[in-house]
């Protein structure tokens, strides 16, 4: 008698331990949440939505989410009653709602000041008491060589037929004061192996429009295709780039005597562009079980 009821004792723990594992199974939830610079443009949406429409293609069973990382853009739209949550801001209600584990997936085009903070409040996030458990950062557009390679393919792709020998493709890239500023004249380089019409610029960063004017009339070119090293055609893109301002990039090409074009799309509208983050959040959602 004592023998059956150690051995029932013995059967319940079992069952207990065996129970209680298939519930904490049962409670791991899983999400995704993209985090972008953002924009106040109303027209940038549509690379957004592009962005949203792949991933959900990808990850049709995932929950997904947004935060823009920009505080200035996130005021302007509140005040116009759009509320878009800042990355800390997502991770807590995603913590609140029960996700156990978030891939976090950076959409900036560098690891600049924006992505290290971002990366922050990520790893901070790690290990909150009641929180999520675990959450992962994906790398921005640019990272590895490999990052390098794919964009150099899929911009030549993109651009190859409007190339001829008196005319160039100009990129303009935000710039940062941080040290991933590299990565704008790093990635011309690699830009360059598919042709030397191909020319990276940045609004304030390195190098400006001043030493790339130079380039462009010692190389013989006399036209000039303008177009964002963004993930949208916003702010820098339509002033900075190509606004009729005394100071933008267009009226000083012009100014110069070089006719111009625009190409007033973002990186992010471009499908073989998207994919590139695509790899990215694959790789960490791999990390986290994420199917
Ligand atoms: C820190 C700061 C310092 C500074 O620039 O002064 C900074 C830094 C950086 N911005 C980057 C990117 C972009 N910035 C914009 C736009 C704006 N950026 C502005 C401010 C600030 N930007 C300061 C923080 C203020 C804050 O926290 O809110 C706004 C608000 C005001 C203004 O610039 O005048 C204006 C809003 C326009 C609007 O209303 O919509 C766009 C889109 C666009 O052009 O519209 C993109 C392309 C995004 C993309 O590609 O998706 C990157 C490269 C990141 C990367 O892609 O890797 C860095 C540097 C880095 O991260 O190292
Ligand atoms: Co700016
Ligand atoms: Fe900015």
């Amino acid at each position: 008698m004592r023998r059956i009821l150690h051995l029932s004792i013995f059967f319940l723990l079992i069952l207990n331990v065996q129970m209680t594992y298939a519930h904490k199974k049962a409670e791991d939830k899983k999400g995704i949440l993209l985090v972008t610079f953002g924009s106040s443009y109303p027209e940038t949406r549509v690379a957004f939505e592009n962005i949203d429409k792949i991933v959900k293609a990808e990850f049709p069973n995932v929950e997904i989410r947004w935060a823009y990382t920009s505080k200035i853009v996130r005021k302007i739209l509140k005040k116009r009653g759009e509320n878009i949550d800042s990355p800390a801001e997502a991770l807590a209600k995603m913590g609140e709602d029960g996700f156990t584990h978030v891939a976090v997936q950076s959409l900036h085009i560098i690891p600049g000041e924006e992505y290290d903070n971002l990366k922050h409040t990520v790893e901070a996030f790690n290990g909150m008491p009641k929180g999520i458990k675990v959450t992962e950062i994906g790398a921005p557009l640019l990272f590895l060589d490999h990052d390098q390679m794919q964009l150099a393919d899929a911009l030549h792709q993109q651009f190859k037929s409007k190339l001829n020998s008196k005319t160039a493709v100009l990129f303009m890239g935000h710039g940062s004061h941080h040290q991933s500023n590299i990565y704008y004249p790093g990635f011309e380089y690699y830009l360059k192996q598919k042709s030397d019409q191909y020319f990276v610029g940045t609004v304030e960063g390195f190098p400006l429009l001043d030493a790339i004017l130079p380039q462009l009339k010692s190389n013989g070119i006399k036209k000039v295709i303008l177009t964002p090293f963004m993930s949208v055609a916003g702010d820098h893109a339509r002033n900075d780039m190509a606004g009729n301002e005394e100071d933008s990039w267009k009226t000083n090409l012009e100014k110069e005597g070089f006719k111009t074009e625009v190409a007033m799309i973002g990186l992010a509208e471009y499908d073989s562009v998207v994919g590139i983050w695509v790899e990215h959040l694959k790789a960490i959602c791999q990390e986290l079980g994420i199917r």
